[in-house]
């Protein structure tokens, strides 16, 4: 990637890049990304998507694997330039276990920077997560608060502890000598709650919403701001950090990024109004309908049927206290570190991010009928 070598081709993988945000890296990359000369695309599991893919001029090349297995995530590494790692277990339903959560989420993270260092690849894009910061045990807010702000990240989810795990792992690996002499150059990027095409939680909510005859009922106060990101935006941010992160070595290694574009801050449930509202439905309720502390019973009695029930059937609900305490706690980030470090500005304005997701939950919506 020296500068000498401006017209050299580069070999990028994307690991998770058959998930929600790993297609749209994987798309941002083919569309946005001019030296790029081979997509490996890993994941445990391949979209029938990435055919249509192979037709392009970038040689695009499918790898079924497992972050959990060294072997096979040093096969897909080797002779790659740059490695985004968005792969991970996102889980904060209870569905996983906290073993497989840490083993695929903290070892498959320390795997893919083993196998940095062992092939050589010295550039690696982490996706981590607000949720490394917060919300944390106590609820206290965090108000448009930025990667220097103080905060008490007490962490004892499966999910966020992994994650704070693994982003440290990352940043750790910065300037490691990696396999030809030279060092490893490392960053994370932290989205907030990451929306758009292809978010499930939003295309369940819909359906929730339009089995119940076109109505959601407000169970947190409007007042509790939750920080969102377009997906298109998080994507596009993957993609500079990875191209800026050479040039800009010394500034960008072992740095961390929140993720941030022009949506509003708002509720996690008024936000999600702004799709779902022109699709139809309607929130019911200036305040949440049930007292809170009857939410903290239901959430509660949701985590005590979940333990009862695993010997027989999965029982994951959307309601569980941590997902509670997530939703009804604030958390906004105000910050422009990415502009400064590597010139980020958001590709998509709020009214098409907006656009593009109000299309898509109305096409997932109606394919669910
Ligand atoms: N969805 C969100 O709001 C946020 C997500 N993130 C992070 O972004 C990343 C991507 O998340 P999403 O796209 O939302 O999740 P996703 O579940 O849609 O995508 C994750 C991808 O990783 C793959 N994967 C899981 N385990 C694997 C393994 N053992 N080996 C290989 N591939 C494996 C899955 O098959 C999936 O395609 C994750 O690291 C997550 O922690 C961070 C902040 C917010
Ligand atoms: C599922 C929650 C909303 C339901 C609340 C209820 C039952 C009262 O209506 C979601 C509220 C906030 C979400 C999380 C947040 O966006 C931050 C996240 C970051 C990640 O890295 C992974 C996903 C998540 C934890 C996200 C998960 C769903 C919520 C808890």
């Amino acid at each position: 990637m020296a500068d000498s070598a401006q017209a050299q081709k580069l070999v990028y993988l994307v690991t998770g890049g058959c998930g929600f945000l790993g297609e749209h890296v994987v798309r941002m990359l083919l569309q946005r990304e001019p030296r790029l000369g081979e997509l490996r695309v890993f994941d445990r599991h391949l979209g029938p998507w990435l055919e249509e893919l192979k037709t392009g001029p970038v040689r695009v090349t499918a790898i079924q694997g497992d972050v959990t297995e060294a072997h096979e995530v040093a096969a897909a590494v080797a002779r790659a330039h740059v490695v985004i790692h968005t792969a991970g277990l996102v889980d904060v339903f209870g569905r996983a276990s906290p073993e497989t959560i840490h083993e695929v989420n903290v070892q498959g993270t320390r795997n893919v920077i083993e196998a940095c260092v062992q092939t050589g690849t010295r550039f690696l894009v982490y996706t981590s997560s607000m949720e490394v910061v917060g919300p944390n045990t106590k609820g206290h807010p965090f108000y448009r608060g930025n990667e220097d702000t103080l905060y008490e990240a007490v962490h004892r989810h499966p999910y966020p502890c992994s994650k704070a795990l693994a982003e440290r792992l990352v940043l750790e690996a910065n300037g490691r000598e990696v396999h030809g002499g030279l060092p490893l150059v490392t960053c994370a990027l932290r989205p907030t709650g990451i929306y758009g095409e292809g978010h499930q939680i939003m295309r369940d909510f819909y359906r929730q919403g339009l089995r119940l005859g076109g109505w959601l009922f407000r169970a947190i106060p409007a007042s509790v701001e939750h920080g969102r990101v377009y997906v298109g935006n998080v994507a596009w941010m993957h993609v500079l950090a990875a191209r800026e992160l050479e040039r800009r070595a010394a500034l960008m290694g072992g740095q961390v990024y929140f993720c941030y574009d022009g949506s509003p801050y708002k509720s996690y449930e008024d936000f999600n109004m702004e799709f779902l509202g022109p699709c139809g439905l309607q929130l019911v309720g200036a305040r949440p309908l049930l007292p809170y502390w009857l939410l903290v019973f239901l959430a509660a009695l949701n985590a005590l049927l979940q333990w009862l029930l695993r010997p027989l059937v999965l029982y994951a609900p959307l309601l569980n206290p941590y997902t509670l305490a997530v939703a009804n706690t604030t958390f906004t980030v105000s910050t422009d570190k990415a502009q400064r470090h590597f010139g980020y500005e958001p590709l998509f304005s709020w009214e098409d991010s907006r656009t593009r997701t109000i299309l898509w939950v109305q096409a997932a919506g109606s394919s669910a009928q």
